[in-house]
């Protein structure tokens, strides 16, 4: 039975529903930072671990100081444990020590007249209970999630896996993309004295270019099958069982030498969605083989490029344990519209501005490998919808 085409945010949600994370590995954090996290970071003890105090000053009863002069009787030094603080008296204090016993507040130093080791606050400043004290617990509680799986780890996600005492994290496994280029017209990108009939593989380079060298990929493995079903079926096979996702590119479409439908059900595949109601890329195909994902692109470059982006991203991140399929999605605005209203969503390659203001770049359709060449990604324009925007803008490194 054909299969309808879809809008391409059902296509990537039909798709993505039906695969899960890859798997999970042990890492050093110092070695985590980007990585996607397996299990959730949660606080060994309260943060803080107890009271004390925001800034250099004194430790008081709030009370005592507004009533009048108070001696200085001693010191709280940071990483000691707490004293008492006495009756009618100040201790000294600095950001970070544990606050005495007794004390209900701490007094900036830049707030008091200090003279022969007694503190007065100066005229015109008062002093109120719990003021610039950090109360233990006040940031998170013992137990409480600070970072949530699923989740890639920054700078200041690592921070807090040091703070909690994770020496090492649980990281999901880091993926392997296959892609398979399919056409005989096609030589490698090295390749010279072409002539005119036959092109250098674009494709494979533009989606190593994509996903290679992400955190969460752990390789991309190029390879290239000429038009015959026999081949593109081994071809496939074998980077399947060595990939957890299979990218194909070309051969997709309705022409006599379009194996890619019938490669990916003969290998055992189930096709998810075959088109989507998008361009360029409309003949784009997602399925399933086991646990593994296979997304059979079109041939034509700028349709890798936009629907290699926007599909196959979510699916990547999916197999990867991101939380979310897609990273937040800036909205951007165009200097100015052109061109017709399609009735299918349609994206467009833009050059951003320093201020984020996108412009148009233009195409001469989605063979031509040049024009996009100066651009930073594409708009995501709705069907039947013209006009500067604001629209969701994809950079093409995801
Ligand atoms: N009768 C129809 N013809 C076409 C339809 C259709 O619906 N009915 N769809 C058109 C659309 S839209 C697209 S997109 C293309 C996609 O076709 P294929 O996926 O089968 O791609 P190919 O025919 O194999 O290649 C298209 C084009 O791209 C060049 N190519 C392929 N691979 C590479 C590569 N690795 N590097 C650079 N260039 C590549 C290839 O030489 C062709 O010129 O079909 C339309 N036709
Ligand atoms: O999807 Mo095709 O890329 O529109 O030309």
């Amino acid at each position: 039975m054909a299969l309808p085409p879809l809008e391409p945010a059902e296509a990537i949600q039909q798709l993505t529903q039906r695969l899960a994370p890859i798997g999970v590995e042990t890492v050093a954090t110092s070695a985590a930072a980007e990585r996607v996290l397996a299990d959730p970071i949660l606080l060994d003890r309260d943060s803080p671990a107890c009271d004390c105090s925001a800034m250099d000053g004194f430790a008081v009863r709030a009370a005592e100081l507004a009533a009048g002069a108070l001696p200085v009787v001693g010191e709280c030094r940071i990483g000691e444990p707490p004293g008492a603080l006495p009756a009618h008296a100040a201790m000294r204090i600095y950001t970070g020590s544990p606050l005495p016993r007794g004390a209900d507040a701490v007094i900036r130093l830049e707030r008091v007249d200090e003279a022969e080791r007694v503190i007065r606050l100066q005229a015109g400043t008062t002093v109120t209970t719990g003021e610039d004290l950090r109360r233990r617990a006040e940031n998170a509680a013992a137990g409480d999630v600070v970072v949530d799986r699923g989740v890639e780890l920054t700078a200041a996600s690592i921070a807090a896996a040091a703070t909690v005492g994770l020496g090492s994290l649980c990281v999901h496994r880091s993926l392997r993309l296959g892609v398979v280029t399919t056409g005989s017209e096609l030589e490698r990108p090295d390749a010279s004295d072409l002539p005119p009939w036959r092109l250098r593989d674009s494709n494979g380079p533009a989606l190593a270019a994509m996903f290679g060298g992400l955190p969460w990929i752990d390789s991309v493995e190029l390879q290239h099958a000429d038009d015959s079903l026999e081949e593109l079926t081994t071809v496939l096979a074998e980077s399947l069982q060595r990939n957890d996702a299979v990218v194909l590119t070309g051969g997709v479409s309705k022409g006599a030498y379009d194996y890619v439908p019938d490669a990916v059900r003969s290998i055992g595949g189930e096709v998810v969605f075959y088109r989507i109601r998008a361009r360029p890329g409309q003949p784009t195909l997602g399925a399933v083989a086991g646990e593994k994902a296979i997304v059979g692109l079109p041939g034509n470059p700028l349709a890798v490029l936009t629907a290699g982006r926007r599909v196959l991203t979510p699916v990547l991140r999916r197999l990867a344990g991101h939380a979310t399929i897609e990273s937040p999605t800036p909205q951007v605005t165009l200097e100015a519209w052109s061109g017709k209203t399609l009735p299918l969503t349609w994206w467009r390659p833009v050059r951003l501005n320093a201020q984020g203001v996108a412009s148009l770049a233009s195409l001469r359709g989605s063979g031509d490998v040049c024009g996009p060449a100066a651009t930073d990604g594409f708009i995501e324009v709705p069907a039947d919808t013209s006009g500067v925007g604001p629209y969701p803008y994809y950079a093409w490194r995801p």
